[in-house]
């Protein structure tokens, strides 16, 4: 169990900011940790890991990693962090990297093979793709048998294939290394496959809390789905009207009425859900 319980001021682009977070995480869950820019997800791993200081307690098991102003040192806490820009030493081999942690070589080949990694071993992190990259990275965090996995966002450069290998990589490396994972993330597809349970952060204060369908699910009422996005045009084509809408990396068109056209805006948010087969199309927010 981890209990955490700390607090930090801040200095938001708003003015300060009193980061306040109280959660407890079972063992062995994955914890996705979502929220706006800026609202203190990185600060919080920075916390866990021991590289920020802060008030407050974070107790893991038996163990007082934070109490007031005694503060573990980051290589005691039996941690693994990775970063997004992977952070990996560039004059060291692939190997090298794993076993500058710990000098195991049987764990070292272990993960190596499991992230199909070990025709590799011997290259620079130079010679790597970024997918490649992210992969040593997370091996080389598992390398100390981390009690805690701290990911901040590690997929997000990578392209939509190789984010969802990896995925399914770290979810492995997870349930075979029985760690507790903490993962920043935006991506909802991800958070929904990855994770047991979803926070978000929002003004260094927990907004939401629970499973991911029940935070991340938009459906409301009799909704069969809805999608949120960005009205980007609307095109009159004879006697009807189009609207041309972005959702995530898509672009969609819907049909308006003419009530419809006249009062939503090029650059409104909207939502398109649909009851039965007719969709129906709602300012969310409007174009400021
Ligand atoms: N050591 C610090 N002291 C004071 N303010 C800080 C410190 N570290 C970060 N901040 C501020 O706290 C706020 C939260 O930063 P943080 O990086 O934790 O946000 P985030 O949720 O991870 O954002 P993003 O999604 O953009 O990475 C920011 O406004 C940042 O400038």
């Amino acid at each position: 169990m981890i209990e955490i319980d700390v607090h930090k001021e801040l200095l938001g682009s708003m003015g300060k900011m009193e980061l306040d977070v109280n959660l407890s995480i079972e063992s062995k869950n994955f914890v996705a940790l979502s929220g706006q820019s800026g609202s203190g997800k990185t600060t919080l791993l920075r916390i866990l890991a021991g590289l920020e200081n802060a008030q407050g307690k974070i107790r893991v098991d038996d163990e007082l990693w934070l109490d007031g102003a005694n503060c573990l040192a980051p290589q005691q806490r039996g941690i693994g962090f990775v970063f997004q820009d992977y952070a990996l030493f560039p004059n060291m081999s692939v190997l090298e990297n794993l076993l500058f942690v710990r000098k195991d070589r049987e764990l070292a080949k272990q993960l190596l093979e499991l992230t199909e990694l070990a025709e590799l071993a011997s290259r620079k992190p130079a010679t790597l793709s970024g997918g490649q990259k992210q992969r040593v990275s997370l091996c080389r965090a598992m390398m100390n048998r981390p009690k805690l996995l701290l990911m901040d966002e590690p997929l997000s450069a990578l392209d939509p294939t190789m984010r969802n290998k990896l995925q399914h990589e770290i979810l492995t490396l997870h349930k075979n290394f029985g760690t507790t994972t903490i993962m920043v993330s935006h991506d909802p597809s991800e958070i929904y496959r990855l994770s047991s349970r979803v926070v978000v952060l929002s003004q260094g204060k927990v907004m939401q809390d629970g499973d991911a369908k029940s935070v991340l699910l938009r459906t409301q009422g009799s909704q069969k789905f809805s999608f949120e996005g960005e009205l980007l045009d609307i095109v009159k084509v004879d006697v009807i009207y189009i609207a041309i809408i972005a959702i995530g990396q898509q672009i969609v068109e819907v049909v308006l009425d003419g009530g419809e056209a006249n009062d939503l805006h090029v650059g409104d948010i909207v939502s398109i859900g649909t009851k039965a087969f007719a969709p129906m199309i709602q300012r969310l927010k409007e174009k400021s």
